[in-house]
């Protein structure tokens, strides 16, 4: 087990730790009970559980979006030393996109389908480094083959509604890490997408972590997918963290009756696959 797996248990302090969170909504329901984790720079933390159980709340307390009726009641977020549970709406806009980006299951919600895609992309070069016009579209296309996008000039231009999932999914990555951010939050970023593109979106991401040093909190209901990508896994119930640990001893040795529940339905599937799989990419 490396220093890394461990969560953010390191020498460096984490980037992202979360201390006793818990969010109710406004009858005073729990949504999530008492959350503690750390993220590393560079680490993939992989947060699976079931529909309901909590997964999303966190992210979104994370990025300081709440849904009205759902509100932090005690615990802390520190970002960089930063306690992200009292900053101010203008502090927010140095912190959400520039340093922590987002994407999520259906990138054609909030990629704005009367704006050319590449001009999107431009745009985060405009609005945050204040780089010419010219300079903007100049990175855009330059992301958009970092992204494996093939011909990014005719994808430049061309409309939301007119791309596929996979390359939809592609260009709101390359709007998320256009200014390199240090942590990217992927809640369900593949769970829309067929097999072989998630497969490809999971690669992007793999690379882009290793040469941006990104953490990444990786979000989904799919086991397996968690233990592809994950250097510490994190499994929820209820709002609640039941289990967590290095990936192998979770998918091998996993203590919860609810994570054994788990892996057991992956079984049929072969998740000793993935486990092997990591070890030839370790
Ligand atoms: N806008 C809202 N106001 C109040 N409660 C909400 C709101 N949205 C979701 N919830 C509740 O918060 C709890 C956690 O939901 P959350 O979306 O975080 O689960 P999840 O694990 O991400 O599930 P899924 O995988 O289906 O997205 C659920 O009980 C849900 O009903």
């Amino acid at each position: 087990m490396t220093i890394r797996s461990l969560a953010g248990i390191g020498k460096e302090p984490p980037l992202l730790k979360l201390e006793n969170l818990s969010l109710n909504d406004d009858n005073g329901r729990s949504i999530v009970t008492s959350v503690s984790l750390n993220v590393a720079a560079g680490q993939t933390i992989g947060i699976v559980g079931e529909s309901g159980s909590g997964k999303s709340m966190l992210c979104k307390s994370i990025l300081g979006i709440l849904p009205g009726g759902v509100s932090i009641t005690s615990g802390s977020i520190h970002f960089n030393g930063t306690d992200l549970s009292r900053l101010s709406f203008s502090a927010w806009r140095q912190i959400r996109g520039p340093r922590i980006a987002a994407i999520f299951q259906d990138p054609a919600s909030y990629l704005n389908p009367s704006i050319p895609v590449g001009r999107q992309v431009a745009e985060v070069f405009f609005a945050h480094r204040r780089a010419s016009r010219k300079a903007s579209r100049l990175n855009a296309l330059k992301l958009l083959e970092a992204v494996s996008l093939r011909d990014p000039e005719l994808v430049y231009n061309r409309y939301s509604f007119e791309l596929s999932g996979g390359m939809l999914q592609r260009i709101a990555i390359a709007a998320a890490v256009a200014i390199e951010p240090e942590l990217l939050i992927a809640d369900e970023a593949t769970t829309a997408l067929d097999v072989t593109v998630q497969a490809d979106i999971l690669d992007l991401l793999f690379q882009l972590r290793t040469t941006l040093n990104l953490a990444v909190i990786f979000v989904s209901h799919d086991l397996a997918v968690i233990a592809q990508v994950s250097d510490h896994i994190i499994v929820m119930r209820n709002g609640q963290i039941v289990e967590q640990g290095h990936p192998e001893r979770v998918l091998l040795q996993p203590e919860h009756p609810y994570t054994r529940g788990l892996v057991d339905s992956h079984h049929r599937f072969g998740i000793e696959q993935f486990v092997r799989q990591r070890r030839v990419n370790a």
